[in-house]
């Protein structure tokens, strides 16, 4: 039973063919995978799905009976539902009124709603509570919350786009669980994702991508990741070398005691003290909204610390602006590109400039060098490997991780002795991923200082040499990157937001992560540590990433404007 056939899909841009010739059958009750390099048109045929954007040429069938899509309000009407990366939930509402605002004729806003979210809930295996704010909820529980309002206006087919991006091992397990459960109803999920170990073990069908088409089609029993990554970018990977160590005793970044409260008192950051050295890579590892986002605001300086210092080289910064530290050589790779990051609606080479506005080759003198910056967009653009037609195109048009590629370019770009990196490489394909990992590396032998933060646990243990956890604006506990595996990392990370997890620093010298207490509570995820052996010794099944006390500050209320915006 065929629950969406999509034929002959076209899709021009100017300068692009986005989608050509597009084929994809979705079953009923299957999860259906779509994978391709960055720009191969994985979204576009989405937004065609869900009627955000019309295809130039080929038709589209959803049981059996062919439709046209003016607005997503259409695709909605027939049973497609979209969950977006970028998660659309007011904070400030209850999850009920999150789901039933905007469509109160189904169910209204009071009683029948509420039963009716219990009902997807309980049903789904959920666990959404209709009465909790938003605002109070972890990632992953946000991410259910999604799921359960397409649900709620009807969706018999889900689109998720990289679902997992955000998720530690366990919740990515969890949500898998709730993928079967769709599947069991008869429901059909669409994933879009790059993390291909994930896809093979989730998806009943794979279709690949490339360059704008369906390339085939790939049975995940007798697929490997490799094999599938060979048939996305039709060449064989380059495999991430395992780096050898340039920690060097030279400090670049010493942060001291560094405190940071919300306007009514509460810490945000509290005590934070660490020294990254020429050529260390610190990875912060933590459930999103633990103070990660305070700290990276804080060392850039879109947010001025309450007490503590940051001492950049031989410099006092900590209360520089932000401007001046980027002119001094701390690079910033934000983890919300499009806040942060990017102008989506100028040109790739003003997005070159944002930022860097008073240095080479942007600026001479006085004067902006539109010409040098023009020049070196198409250098980044080489380098990066960014698909784009040109580098007069908009920032918008280019796909998401090709938006990535192109900050990740400027960044490095200068020379930077200390880069703060938060996701540096999500949404970016395997491929690219290796070639952002190989350009950071190569930085870092040259002495570079990174701080890493990264959802991507392969990622931040590969990439890191110090790895700290960071709870409740505190670090609380460090790991030994060498000897710790994403499981066990990812329930440290879990346990310590769940306020379990007690850990006591036997040494920052060594890494170690001793946790010396067990709470006796059934939350406990982190129950033992042995400093001798270096190794985290997490218990992994009482992992709980349905916690809903995990925190989650607000922070957009509060933040500052962009340092671009300042900048220019
Ligand atoms: N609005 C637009 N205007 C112009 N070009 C666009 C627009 N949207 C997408 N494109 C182009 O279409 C192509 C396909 O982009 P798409 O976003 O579908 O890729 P993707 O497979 O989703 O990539 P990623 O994995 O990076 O998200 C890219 O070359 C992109 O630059």
């Amino acid at each position: 039973m065929t629950a969406v056939r999509l034929a002959g899909i076209t899709k021009r841009f100017p300068g692009v063919v986005a989608n050509h010739d597009i084929h994809l059958t979705v079953r009923k009750g299957t999860v259906h995978a779509l994978v391709g390099e960055n720009g191969a048109g994985k979204s576009t045929l989405m937004k065609i799905l869900y009627g955000m954007q019309k295809p130039d040429e080929g038709t589209i069938e959803i049981d059996g009976e062919q439709v046209s899509f003016a607005s997503p309000a259409d695709a909605i009407a027939r049973g497609i539902g979209m969950v977006h990366q970028h998660f659309m939930l007011a904070d400030n509402l209850t999850v009920l009124e999150n789901v039933a605002l905007g469509s109160e004729k189904l169910y209204g806003i009071g009683a029948r709603a509420r039963r009716r979210i219990k009902e997807i809930s309980d049903r789904y295996g959920l666990g959404v509570r209709p009465d909790v704010l938003v605002e109070e909820l972890g990632v992953a529980a946000r991410q259910r919350v999604e799921i359960l309002k397409v649900l709620y206006r009807g969706a018999r087919t889900l689109i998720l786009d990289e679902p997992t991006a955000v998720l530690v091992p366990q919740e990515v397990d969890a949500l898998f669980e709730n993928l079967r459960g769709l599947k069991a109803e008869g429901l059909s999920v669409i994933f879009i994702s790059h993390k291909l170990g994930e896809v093979l073990s989730v998806a009943d069908d794979i279709t690949v991508i490339r360059r704008g088409t369906t390339v085939g089609t790939a049975v995940p029993a007798e697929t490997t990741p490799r094999q599938l990554a060979e048939l996305m970018v039709g060449s064989e990977l380059p495999t991430p070398e395992t780096a050898e160590s340039t920690v060097t005793d030279r400090p670049v970044v010493t942060v001291d005691a560094l405190r940071l409260a919300a306007p009514g008192g509460k810490a945000l950051l509290d005590d934070i003290t660490f020294t990254i050295h020429a050529g260390e890579v610190l990875g912060i590892a933590g459930v999103e909204g633990n103070g990660q986002t305070e700290l990276v605001d804080a060392l850039i300086g879109l947010r001025s610390a309450d007490s503590g210092t940051i001492r950049f080289l031989d410099e006092d910064i900590t209360s520089l602006p932000t401007r001046k530290r980027r002119e001094q050589g701390i690079g910033y790779i934000p983890e919300d590109r499009h806040r942060h990051g990017l102008l989506l609606e100028a040109p790739l080479w003003e997005n070159r400039i944002l930022g860097h506005v008073t240095e080479k080759p942007n600026s001479r003198g006085f004067w902006l060098d539109p010409k040098a910056s023009q020049e070196d967009t198409r250098r980044i653009v080489e380098t990066y490997d960014v698909r784009t037609p040109g580098i007069d195109v908009t920032a918008a048009s280019l796909s998401g991780g090709n938006q990535q590629k192109l900050i990740v370019g400027r960044e490095m770009s200068h020379g930077p002795r200390f880069l703060i990196a938060a996701h540096p490489t999500r949404g970016v394909d395997v491929g690219a991923q290796a070639a952002i990992w190989d350009h950071i590396r190569e930085a870092r032998r040259e002495g570079l200082a990174v701080l890493l933060i990264s959802a991507d646990l392969d990622e931040l243990i590969g990439l890191s040499d110090t790895l700290r956890v960071i709870y409740d604006g505190r670090l609380v506990a460090d790991a030994d990157p060498a000897t710790i595996t994403p499981e066990e990392l990812g329930s440290a990370m879990t346990g310590a937001a769940t306020g379990h997890l007690v850990a006591e620093e036997a040494s920052a010298a060594t890494g170690h992560l001793v946790a010396d207490e067990a709470t006796g509570t059934p939350e406990i995820v982190a129950d033992e540590a042995s400093a001798a052996t270096g190794h985290l010794v997490a218990d992994e099944t009482s992992a709980t990433p349905e916690n809903p006390a995990r925190k989650t500050p607000e922070t957009s209320a509060e933040a500052p404007e962009s340092p671009e915006d300042e900048a220019r």
